[in-house]
């Protein structure tokens, strides 16, 4: 590929990629094109393989099948070009570690530091914290901070490389409305005014409605994608558990009834091995 084929390449493209690990399939024929500034939500029961997603695209998981490109370049290649904020963990109070500190660690996590000379790696680190709205919390020990704000640093710590492609697995968990709406907001304040493309694998779509362009869901190793109507209908996802699923309008928000609790209820409702 071409420099400049590759400045208009897709930030994510996943062509007829699967995934397995030993005999168990997780999904197949896979085939995705995020493009500069979109938002895609990953729904899908309890190990359905989201997060294996994201370690592919991370290069952390290798594809049984199919190619997948991050920015055009595979995805060991530039590490820089995409930005993970991973599933909360509780963090010790005790770790000593100040706020600055974990936010600058996604500017040297891939390369210890090299290329980041003190004064411009610092503007930077400010720069991301001003955005998330952070700024006064930059000097204290990250282990002290509530779950929300906790979360807004590891949104700072993906972003602070600026990021083509924003990788989020599951940053609502535990979180209140509130704070899910600051970060969900941010989120897609940086793909509006950056054109980071976001990949925000969720349980829950009514938090993320208002932002996003389009729906992968997986399921019993199988998948669709589309605008939300297309994909979170009764019809669509009836078919792609075998089941009956109900989904319905009420207030604004959509509510999925009938749902498997996890993936391998929709393997056994599919008859999958
Ligand atoms: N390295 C691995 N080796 C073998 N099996 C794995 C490995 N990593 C994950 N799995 C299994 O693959 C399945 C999918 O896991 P994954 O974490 O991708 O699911 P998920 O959709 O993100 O689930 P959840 O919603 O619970 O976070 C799970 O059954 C998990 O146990």
């Amino acid at each position: 590929m071409t420099d400049a084929a590759r400045a208009s390449a897709p930030a994510l493209a996943l062509r007829d990629a699967s995934l397995r690990y030993g005999r168990r399939r997780l999904w197949q024929g896979l085939s995705l094109q995020v493009e500069p500034g979109e938002f895609v939500a990953v729904l899908g029961a309890n190990g359905s393989g989201k997060t294996s997603l994201l370690r592919a695209v991370l290069g952390l998981q290798r594809l049984d099948t199919g190619t997948l490109m991050v920015a055009g370049h595979p995805p060991q290649q530039r590490r820089d070009d995409v930005g993970y904020v991973p599933q909360q963990r509780h963090i010790d109070p005790l770790v000593p570690l100040r706020v600055r500190d974990v936010v600058g660690q996604g500017l040297d996590g891939h390369r210890w530091g090299t290329g980041w000379p003190r004064p411009g790696r610092r503007r930077r680190i400010e720069a991301v914290l001003a955005a998330v709205g952070a700024t006064r919390l930059a000097d204290m020990p990250i282990g002290l901070l509530s779950g929300g704000e906790q979360q807004r640093v590891r949104i700072a710590q993906a972003l602070v490389a600026d990021p083509k492609l924003l990788l989020c697995d599951e940053p609502l968990l535990s979180l209140d409305m509130r704070s899910q709406r600051t970060v969900t907001a941010l989120v897609d304040s940086r793909r509006r005014t950056s054109s980071t493309a976001v990949v925000f694998v969720t349980h829950e779509i009514n938090p993320v409605l208002p932002y996003v362009d389009r729906v992968l869901y997986l399921a019993g190793g199988q998948f669709r994608v589309g605008s939300v109507d297309q994909v979170l209908n009764s019809a669509t996802l009836s078919e792609l558990y075998g089941m009956p699923i109900d989904v319905l309008h009420t207030g604004g928000r959509i509510v999925v009834v009938g749902l498997p609790e996890t993936a391998s209820d929709a393997h056994h409702a599919l008859g999958v091995a």
